[in-house]
């Protein structure tokens, strides 16, 4: 799958993003080595720490449908920002988790600027579980 269609998938998600207190809609599309594409959009909360970005959204969807980490084959967001969109620290920390370091990450905004990069590079030093247990 393009770049490209990846970002058309997440634009289309964003669309559905459920943001009445903020109304900052964001969207985020994630696809498979195998091609399956999975949609996030934010959902927020009146309690709002309870919201939930548009990246995780996707993550979290694509497992519960049956993906397993190191089968994600890139990652689109796109926001109404003016720059490319810059995901927050704990959606660059779970991007790391579930889709590896070396995932490419396309970030963009409505007027169609992009910026391409990957998990880790978002995210240098990410937290990894309990190294002193192994
Ligand atoms: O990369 C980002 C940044 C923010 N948000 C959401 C969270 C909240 O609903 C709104 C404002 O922060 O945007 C995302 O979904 N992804
Ligand atoms: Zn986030």
């Amino acid at each position: 799958m393009s770049p490209d269609k990846l970002l058309e998938a997440a634009h289309l998600a964003r669309e559905r993003a459920y943001a009445p207190y903020s109304h900052f809609r964001v969207g985020a599309a994630v696809a498979t080595h195998d091609g399956r594409v999975f949609h996030g959009c934010n959902v927020e909360n009146a309690s709002y720490g309870l919201t939930n970005c548009a990246e995780r959204t996707a993550l979290f969807a694509a497992i519960a449908g049956g993906v397993k980490p190191g089968e994600f084959a890139q990652m689109a967001v796109i926001a109404d920002t003016a720059q490319p969109v810059a995901p927050c620290g704990a959606c660059r920390q779970v991007m790391i988790e579930l889709g590896g370091a070396q995932l490419p990450v396309l970030l963009a905004n409505l007027q169609g600027l992009q910026h391409a990069t990957t998990a880790g590079a978002l995210l240098p030093g990410p937290f990894t579980a309990y190294p002193r247990c192994e």
